[in-house]
């Protein structure tokens, strides 16, 4: 059996793929060229992470495909029900990212009530001239322990992200038709365990009473925040945003951002990916990443281990 592993795969994923007998391949084929490539050396498995896009078109064109892996949760770039129509196996790991996505969120959330995304530009690079007034202009951050986080999805990242926050000291509400009741359990350095209830609130609720807002949800067809929702937030909300980039719309959020409405945003994803827009990138209220969620060593070793395991069951 071969695999080709298209966006990599860690090490040990690798391995153990070896171990079981398969052949993995880890060379990154162009999109045009992929088609051809299966077909050429006759691949059994194609596992991808975001910028590989495996459509119907690929699909149809590959007869040797019997497996599809996504290395990560969102399955957004695989035409997923057409390829199980045609009996290929179609896997992902939803579990294994959630500490590594929920840690960046945090990143840019303590990195955005203290200004650290504009002040590392800022940093005057010769002598003491404005360190004084930068000191100034950078003074006036808040703490996130007290405050309100609204997570918007309650999956496993969102929950992962809930446990951070409950650690960190924030009151937590959530919004998840699907997940109506949550019990999150932190456990401590020490083995102790405590769990907090949690339950569903509505989405104007979470809207209206959030001091920062966090979304945890998949690719949307229409935004979940636009700008009716940003209009009802409090005055200097903050939003993270490592889901995708369709679910808030970007225009008015940069419009929210200069109105004063919402303080500052974190992305990690964007509409327009892999190509943010210019007003993205150059605003001085956004902190910015290119879609790093899932892009830890530990994440990584993680979702190799387990894709392998997987597949290790379902073609062995
Ligand atoms: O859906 C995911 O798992 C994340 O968006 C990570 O995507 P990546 O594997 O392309 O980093």
């Amino acid at each position: 059996m071969k695999i080709l592993a298209n966006d990599g795969i860690s090490i040990n994923g690798i391995a153990k793929m070896e171990k079981a007998g398969f052949e993995v391949l880890t060379t990154t084929v162009a999109q045009e060229q992929l088609a051809n490539y299966i077909n050429e050396h006759k691949i059994d498995a194609l596992l991808v992470r975001s910028a590989t896009k495996v459509r119907k078109e690929l699909i149809d064109a590959c007869s040797t495909l019997k497996l599809i892996g996504r290395g990560g949760v969102g399955m957004d770039n695989i035409d997923v029900a057409y390829a199980k129509s045609k009996n290929i196996h179609v896997i992902n790991t939803p579990a294994a990212s959630s500490e590594s996505v929920a840690e960046l969120v945090f990143a840019h959330l303590f990195g955005g009530v203290r200004f650290l995304y504009d002040a590392n530009r800022n940093m005057p690079l010769e002598g003491d001239s404005n360190f004084k007034e930068l000191k100034k202009s950078y003074s006036k951050g808040t703490e996130l322990r007290g405050k309100t986080l609204g997570i918007f999805g309650f999956g496993n990242i969102g929950q992962a992200t809930a446990k951070l926050a409950i650690g960190v000291g924030m009151n937590v509400v959530y919004c998840d038709p699907e997940v109506e009741n949550a019990t999150i359990e932190l456990t401590f350095f020490d083995g102790q365990k405590v769990t907090f209830a949690l339950k569903s609130t509505k989405k104007s609720e979470l809207i209206k009473n959030s001091d920062y807002i966090s979304l945890h949800i998949p690719d949307q067809q229409s935004y979940v925040i636009g700008k009716e929702e940003l209009s009802q937030m409090k005055k200097g909300v903050g939003i993270v945003n490592a889901a995708r980039g369709g679910v808030i719309d970007e225009v008015a959020l940069v419009e929210a951002l200069e109105n004063g409405t919402v303080s500052f945003a974190g992305l990690d994803v964007y509409e327009s990916e892999p190509r943010p827009e210019m007003k993205i990138l150059m605003h001085p209220s956004i902190s910015l990443s290119p879609h790093i969620g899932a892009a830890t060593l530990e994440a990584q070793e993680r979702i190799g281990s387990e894709l392998a395991n997987q597949i290790i069951t379902l073609l062995k």
